[in-house]
């Protein structure tokens, strides 16, 4: 199973692989070797997400432990070490049982030579627990808030810092915030209104392995270790998983007022790839006779697209589609739904490497591109319909900026903002408003944010 999670490793260090899809066809070849039981799947899962997630705060407490600048080890010799670190950092495995079995996979997977190493630095790594290391390898709070917050809480400092900008709040906030970010999100499915209910949902998912969501009327939460393709209504499509943020934003998009008497039966994704919010969409316009074109960059992404609108009850449509340069008239939609692409700094439970692997200028290289698409979703949209500008990032050179920035911009249609928050009843701690920002620690869901603009020209 170590070995398991040292080719997990490896795998995301070396080809820049995502662990969440390393990892099940290891688990599936493990499981078909035998001897490997939802238990040993459950613990290689672990190991590989704790390691990765924690990997900030293990560097640095290698780096009390290792006599040479630790870009100087092997990667594959860090990645022993560090899951070594894990094990007995930040789980109940006991010291000597961590130790000797790390020590084992660096004979098999390194050699004697460099298993001594690792022998003598994971000794004096447990020489303390977790906190005892925070103590010693973070700077106090008081003399610098967010470096102590980076280390303690394992995110880049520049994340803490811009989560922080976002968020607001006391000390006691952000630490929520970065602790939950740290936490596995409970999966969650959408019924997808017209092909089931979520009463129906909660039956076929079993009601002692789910229950009702928390903020959405359509959503259905999985108990922990839930799998959702085991559920038939996942297999035909009438349900998808979707966090509960994405539902919101389609929800509120969807019940947004518009103006105007040019009708409302045309809606438009305009970024739809993969598709869950795409299909949410399409079930709500069928069930008022509206129909939704889907369009997406990506052609193989345009296909997971199909894939999710399959059995709508109502029309649809998918095109592969470039939405900065579209390819439908000024003016002919009702409702537009741009869910750009973003750093997904709101969604870093989902993806235990991601916070490491971006950088500050991956939101610069990002902000032209989302300028362009929410121009010309405004554009798309007719005089009175409204658009519905949406990341999985709360970063906000992301969100409100954005906004601010294109209905400035005299080249774009004017609008007006929307206030949001009305249109989630019962769901607090939505912001000061008139845009909507969700995040973990208070919603349970992705840090989705949402801007709703309609058009007044
Ligand atoms: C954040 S994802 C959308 C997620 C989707 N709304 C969902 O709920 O499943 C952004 C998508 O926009 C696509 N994209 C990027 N540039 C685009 C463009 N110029 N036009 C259309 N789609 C684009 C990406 O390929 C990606 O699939």
């Amino acid at each position: 199973m170590r070995f398991l999670a040292f080719e997990a490793l490896r795998a995301v260090g070396e080809r820049d692989a995502y662990a969440n899809l390393v990892l099940p066809p290891l688990l599936r070849k493990a499981r078909a070797a035998g001897d490997f039981d939802d238990r040993d799947a459950a613990l290689a899962t672990e190991l590989v997400y704790g390691t990765l997630r924690r990997q900030g705060t293990y560097d640095a407490v290698l780096a009390a432990c290792v006599d040479r600048p630790l870009r100087e080890v092997d990667p594959p010799v860090l990645d022993v070490l560090s899951l070594g670190a894990h094990q007995l950092l930040g789980t109940r495995i006991p010291t000597h049982a961590a130790v000797s079995a790390s020590v084992e996979l660096a004979r098999v997977v390194l050699g004697d030579g460099r298993a001594k190493f690792v022998n003598a630095v994971l000794r004096k790594v447990a020489a303390h627990d977790l906190p005892g290391w925070l103590e010693r390898v973070a700077p106090p709070y008081d003399e610098d808030p967010e470096e102590h917050l980076a280390v303690v809480h394992a995110h880049p400092r520049w994340v803490v810092s811009a989560l922080w900008d976002a968020l607001g709040g006391d000390r006691g906030e952000i630490e929520a915030l970065l602790a939950a970010d740290n936490e596995r999100p409970r999966v969650t499915l959408a019924a997808r209104p017209g092909r089931i209910t979520p009463a129906e949902l909660l039956e076929r998912a079993g009601a002692d392995r789910a229950t009702a969501g928390e903020w959405s009327p359509y959503a259905v939460r999985l108990a922990e270790g839930g799998e959702p393709g085991a559920i038939d209504a996942v297999a035909d499509g009438s349900a998808g998983v979707q966090d509960e943020g994405s539902q919101l934003v389609a929800l509120a998009l969807a019940n947004a007022p518009l103006a105007g008497d040019g009708g409302d039966s045309r809606w438009l994704d305009a970024c739809a790839g993969p598709g869950g919010k795409a299909a949410l969409l399409a079930a709500l316009a069928a069930g008022r006779g509206a129909a939704l074109l889907a369009a997406e960059r990506q052609p193989h992404r345009a296909g997971l697209v199909a894939r999710a609108l399959a059995g709508n009850p109502g029309p649809y449509q998918v095109v592969v589609a470039d939405g900065t340069r579209p390819a439908w008239p000024a003016g002919s939609f009702d409702r537009v739904l741009v869910d750009v692409p973003c750093t997904g700094l709101g969604a870093l439970r989902r993806r235990p490497e991601a916070r490491w692997r971006r950088a500050p200028q991956d939101v610069e290289g990002f902000a032209p591109l989302q300028r362009g698409l929410l121009r010309e979703a405004l554009r798309a949209v007719r005089p009175g319909g409204v658009v519905g500008y949406a990341t999985c990032s709360p970063h906000l050179a992301e969100t409100r900026a954005v906004v601010q920035d294109v209905l400035k911009n005299p080249g774009a249609p004017a609008a007006e903002w929307l206030d949001a928050r009305p249109l989630l009843p019962g769901v607090p701690g939505l912001g000061e408003g008139p845009d909507i920002q969700l995040w973990p620690h208070r919603h349970g869901t992705d840090a989705m944010y949402l801007a709703l603009l309609r058009r007044t020209a």
